[in-house]
């Protein structure tokens, strides 16, 4: 029986190029910087699966792919991909949740300690052989220990940060969330406020939602103007989440203290970026899950995913 061709078009380890192997023919592209990048094109008018992340799958890329039959995220968002556009079609979608999620609370908690303690900007000096010229006091931060937590967006990360948080830290969590999460309240006893109030409250405002319509925008000029002037903002979940004119504005008037962002509108973040050029923002090139043992778990999903449906299987962690 022949082999389905598939693309791979992100770096994977070799061991999930060879799993696929079994029962794929793979075309391989380490790193695909544009849709016209040489060979991509004649490889998607053969290929019947696609696993990697990030390309934009819309109704566009699919007219040029018409024997499609199954899209492999190595992502657990898939704002990536236009869900409705693929159902239409037929096409089956896959993300990789849950493997990430311990991996991902570990950067968000370092975001909000580097930002709380000021690290990078620390460092710097450090660096530049100003520690002993300085007043000491110069360099305080804020304690995290102890304080508010809001986490908007309590699924699978934002459970993993409330633990974290709450037996970590001794933190006291607040949540907001499309619904109520019971499990949540019990174990962490954190208590569910509506986002105004939640960012009225909060010390530290933890985004950890998908990219959706609902979600598009949730933090701009107005609700950054309700958080305490001591607030502390993470981005964990997608750039256009945040109306990022409005968070320089309030990062440059001090309206809030600082943040702490992995993630981007666009990305990767220009150089000349006006989020480079302010002291009170820790900067991360969205690396979120990135430590090679979660990101060969997010490829091994991917490739078990698309491995099952050409086995005629339902894929284990299947969009629905
Ligand atoms: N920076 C990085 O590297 C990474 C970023 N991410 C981002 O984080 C997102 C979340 O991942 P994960 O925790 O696994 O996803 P989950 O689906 O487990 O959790 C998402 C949560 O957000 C809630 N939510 C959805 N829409 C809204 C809304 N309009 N208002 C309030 N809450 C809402 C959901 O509510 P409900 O329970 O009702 O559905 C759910 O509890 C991903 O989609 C991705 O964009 C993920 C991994 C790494
Ligand atoms: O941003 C990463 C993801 O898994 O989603």
């Amino acid at each position: 029986m022949t082999k389905p061709n598939i693309i791979v078009y992100k770096k994977v380890e070799p061991a999930v190029l060879e799993y696929l192997a079994e029962t794929c023919t793979v075309t391989y592209f380490e790193k695909l910087t544009d849709v016209v990048y040489p060979g991509f094109l004649d490889a998607l008018k053969e290929a019947e699966g696609l696993l990697g992340a990030g390309l934009k799958v819309d109704r566009a890329l699919l007219e040029q792919a018409p024997r499609l039959r199954i899209v492999c995220n190595t992502s657990v968002g898939y704002d990536n991909l236009d869900i409705e556009e693929l159902k239409r079609r037929g096409i089956v979608a896959t993300n990789t949740p849950e493997v990430l999620n311990e991996t991902v609370a570990d950067t968000v908690i370092a975001l909000m300690l580097a930002a709380a303690r000021r690290i990078p900007e620390l460092d710097a000096a450090v660096r530049k052989d100003l520690w002993g010229t300085e007043p000491s006091d110069s360099w305080y931060g804020v304690d995290v220990h102890h304080k508010t937590l809001g986490i908007i967006g309590m699924g699978g990360i934002g459970n993993a940060i409330a633990q974290r948080a709450k037996f970590g830290f001794g933190m006291n969590i607040l949540y907001h969330n499309r619904s109520r999460k019971p499990e949540a309240e019990e174990r962490f006893g954190a208590r569910y406020f509506e986002l105004d109030e939640l960012l009225g409250e909060a010390d530290f405002v933890c985004l950890m939602t998908p990219l959706t319509p609902s979600t598009a925008g949730l933090i701009g000029k107005r609700e950054l103007s309700l958080m305490k002037p001591s607030a502390i903002f993470i981005n964990g979940s997608r750039g256009a989440t945040v109306d990022e004119a409005a968070l320089v504005e309030a990062l440059e008037k001090r309206t809030i203290h600082a943040a702490g962002l992995d993630v981007f509108v666009e990305e990767p973040l220009p150089g000349d970026h006006p989020l480079t050029r302010l002291d009170n923002v820790v900067l991360a090139p969205h690396i979120g899950s990135a430590t090679g043992e979660t990101r060969l778990k997010m490829a091994m999903l991917a490739a078990e995913n698309l491995t099952a449906f050409v086995q005629g299987q339902t894929p284990p962690t299947m969009i629905r």
